[in-house]
């Protein structure tokens, strides 16, 4: 997952956009970027790190124009370590086209064979986003003939990408001189909201990853895009919009629900907060299936994303809820930042044990997810070492036992936990005295009770059904190794290597 936006008003648009990634940050923070245009020229500003870290004021005061687009980004293509790699992605012709891009392509390793031999077209970075950027190009140069580019023809490109590309997109991009253009994939498996503001001269427009962005900057929420849907606006801010895929149809990830999106966001009709409480409703229906009442004294969340849950699984359960765990606020979120070791070392140093939670206590924790047990093994020592009696572990989603290919970063079996592990493996890996996961159908229905008119989900990491239906077994061992070949930390590198052996045999 990454953070995108794209706004065009009627007067600059860095400070708006800043804000919008800063609400964003959550999505992704290993870099971040901002470009903006005046009339057909473009200024851009990207580095690694966090949003406040990359723009300092000469940076924002280089970043002069009524329309722009931004990303913080989270890398699940390409190299984390690469400045270059960092969003927004150029190129120029056959329009200046500026583009940022939450997802992952599964065919990217085709499409660059394709673009250089047959588009006739260069890339220079491993980063799938270059790819995505180089075919929308292509197809508007194909799609384009005749000048001045409109509505018509900027549709007919997008429905050429979707025939194209594969995998995940939610996309914002800016054609030099003509406007602001955004999709989403056919199944909507990344979020895209937009937003408007009246003003004096017409509305100002944002479109972004989550809704949380544009109620924080003052937006009215308009709707979700649709999956498989392009919007338009040009120079005038005069909004097009149309469906371009064949066969639509809404699959959002689940995992945004579980975990990614702010609680305080709304994707596709359905409150992350809500869904979280849900999760949490069906999970202690779980512990009581499973513990006898009297074993737990108290609920306890790791936090942040598992509270929602953690706190309605207390009050179905009867239990009081308190907060044993203190998260240092200036660590960030430790499952998306790259390498096993930095994440090991983070989660001690931004969770802290208050005692006199633990002293004596039965404990049951709960968390949202368990991805690699890096959490809860380091978790169920700390809540040991501070006198709990027992300790219990419960996680709002059912075990992650297979790779994800749409962008969120576990592309290979072994690093997860629950992979080819029982519940009772994991429970000794991790040292908790009893082990409660959510159930997948229980997961779903949590979910979708909030909008049936979802037609299913992207749960592959749960049950390993990839809703796209198209992934090839060269096109995970093209994910696998493009991954595996970055630069990585001794631990990281070790589970890969693994991961290879295995994939070989
Ligand atoms: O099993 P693991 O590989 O450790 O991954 C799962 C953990 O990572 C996430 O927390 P994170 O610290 O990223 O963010 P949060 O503060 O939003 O909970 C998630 O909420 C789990 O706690
Ligand atoms: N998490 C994402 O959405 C990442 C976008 C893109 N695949 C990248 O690695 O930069
Ligand atoms: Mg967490």
């Amino acid at each position: 997952m990454c953070g995108i936006v794209g706004v065009t008003s009627k007067s600059p648009v860095n400070q708006l956009i800043y804000d919008a990634l800063l609400l964003l940050q959550h999505r992704g923070q290993d870099a971040a970027g901002i470009v903006t245009a005046v009339g057909t020229k473009f200024f851009m500003h990207k580095a690694r790190g966090m949003v406040r870290d990359v723009f300092r004021t000469r940076n924002m005061r280089a970043l002069p124009g009524t329309i722009g687009l931004g990303q913080v980004r989270y890398p699940t293509a390409g190299n984390a370590y690469s400045e270059e790699e960092a969003q927004p992605f150029y190129v120029n012709a056959p329009f200046g086209l500026v583009l940022v891009h939450n997802g992952n392509i599964t065919n990217a390793h085709a499409l660059k064979k394709e673009l250089f031999g047959i588009d006739r077209r260069h890339l220079n970075t491993e980063s799938d986003t270059e790819v995505l950027i180089n075919i929308l190009a292509h197809e508007l140069e194909l799609a384009a003939r005749d000048l001045p580019l409109t509505a018509v023809e900027v549709f007919k490109a997008i429905s050429a990408v979707h025939r194209r590309v594969k995998g995940s997109y939610a996309v914002v991009a800016m054609i030099a001189g003509y406007g602001l253009v955004a999709f989403r994939d056919p199944y909507g498996i990344r979020p895209l909201c937009i937003g408007s503001m009246p003003g004096a001269d017409g509305t100002e427009w944002m479109i972004a990853s989550e809704s949380v962005a544009l109620e924080g900057t003052g937006h009215h929420f308009e709707r979700d895009i649709a999956p498989g849907e392009a919007v338009f606006i040009d120079m005038d801010g005069q909004l097009h919009a149309q469906q371009c895929a064949v066969a639509p149809s809404l699959n959002p990830c689940v995992f945004e629900f579980v975990y990614l999106a702010r609680p305080d966001s709304v994707i596709d009709g359905i409150s992350v907060y809500h869904a979280r409480l849900n999760m949490g409703e069906t999970l202690a229906q779980r512990v009581i299936n499973t513990l006898p009442p009297n074993e737990i004294d108290v609920v306890i969340p790791i936090p942040e994303s598992s509270r929602p849950s953690a706190m309605q699984l207390a009050q179905k359960l009867g239990k009081p809820y308190r907060e044993g765990f203190v998260k240092n606020r200036y660590v960030g979120r430790t499952f998306i930042m790259p390498g096993q070791s930095v994440r090991k070392k983070s989660v001690r140093q931004k969770l802290n044990a208050i005692g006199m939670e633990f002293k004596g206590r039965n404990v049951l924790l709960v968390d949202d997810s368990i991805v690699r047990g890096t959490t809860s093994k380091e978790i169920v020592q700390m809540a040991r070492e501070a006198g709990a009696n027992k300790v219990y572990m419960a996680s709002a989603a059912p075990p992650v036992r297979f790779p994800n290919v749409y962008g969120i970063d576990m592309p290979t079996n072994s690093e997860l936990i629950a992979h080819g592990r029982t519940t009772e493996e994991i429970r000794q890996y991790i040292g908790c005295d009893a082990l409660i996961y959510q159930d997948v159908d229980a997961m779903k229905r949590a979910v979708s009770a909030l909008n049936p008119a979802l037609a299913g989900f992207e749960a592959s990491c749960f049950d390993g059904h990839y809703i796209t239906g198209d992934v090839t077994a060269a096109d995970f061992d093209a994910i696998l190794t493009q991954r595996s070949s970055q630069p990585q930390d001794e631990e990281t590198a070790d589970r890969t290597r693994l991961a290879l052996q295995n994939a070989s045999e």
